[in-house]
């Protein structure tokens, strides 16, 4: 694979989507290709579906993961394999740190199984940028958003986070963390700087 992947993760409202809008309409990324999970395709619409909704927790973690399947099999791969760097704004981590919250009851170590669910298909990412917050900054964020998902809770997000950095330990490499309780211009600014160096 020629292209580098670049993954975009973080609990609601660390400003992870404020970020890839900036990086989309920088002239210096105009060749990459920026994307996102779950994906505007129709897969993505039924998770979209069932994460408003009081879907079975299994069942929402194999949407999500259907999803992503489909979204290497037509966009990553594709993308990497003619050379394009590729940016998500989500991807694999987010089912790492947030299914294995919602699913903390039914398996005894439920990060580990939804590891094991995407071995030997996934394309795992070169760098994932990890954009930390304190979950109760984030939410006060997206107090005025009419799409609030089931997931904007602050006990909630705080076991997310520490999921989040618990991946983060675990892969030092290839994670880069960055604090985001401040000002955006400045977010920005390490975001590219992170990812300049990377691609050098
Ligand atoms: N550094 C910042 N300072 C203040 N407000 C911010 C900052 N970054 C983002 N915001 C605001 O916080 C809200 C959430 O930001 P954003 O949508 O980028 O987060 P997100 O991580 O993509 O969330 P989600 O994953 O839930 O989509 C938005 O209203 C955005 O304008
Ligand atoms: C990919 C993915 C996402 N989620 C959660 C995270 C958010 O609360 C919603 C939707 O994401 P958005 O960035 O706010 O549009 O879904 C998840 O739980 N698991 C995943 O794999």
């Amino acid at each position: 694979m020629k292209g580098k992947l670049i993954t975009l993760e973080g609990i609601d409202g660390s400003g992870k989507s404020t970020i890839t809008a900036r990086l989309n309409s920088n002239p210096e990324f105009s060749d990459f290709v920026f994307t996102r999970e779950p994906t505007t395709g129709w897969i993505g619409e039924a998770v979209n579906r069932a994460i408003h909704s009081d879907t079975d927790e299994l069942a929402e973690l194999l949407l999500f993961t259907a999803d992503h399947a489909e979204h290497i099999s037509k966009l990553i791969l594709p993308a990497l394999e003619s050379g394009k760097n590729v940016i998500s704004d989500r991807y694999s981590g987010s089912r790492f740190a947030y299914q294995a919250v919602t699913l903390k009851d039914r398996f005894p170590d439920p990060m580990q199984w939804i590891q094991d669910i995407h071995k030997g298909w996934t394309v795992v990412p070169d760098l994932t940028i990890l954009f930390d917050i304190d979950p109760k900054i984030a939410v006060e964020r997206c107090g005025n958003r009419g799409d609030k998902t089931k997931f904007e809770k602050i006990g909630f997000l705080e076991e997310v986070r520490e999921n989040y950095l618990r991946l983060a330990r675990q892969d030092p490499e290839r994670f880069a963390v960055i604090y985001t309780d401040k000002n955006i211009d400045d977010i920005e600014a390490d975001v590219l700087d992170m990812i300049t160096s990377f691609l050098r």
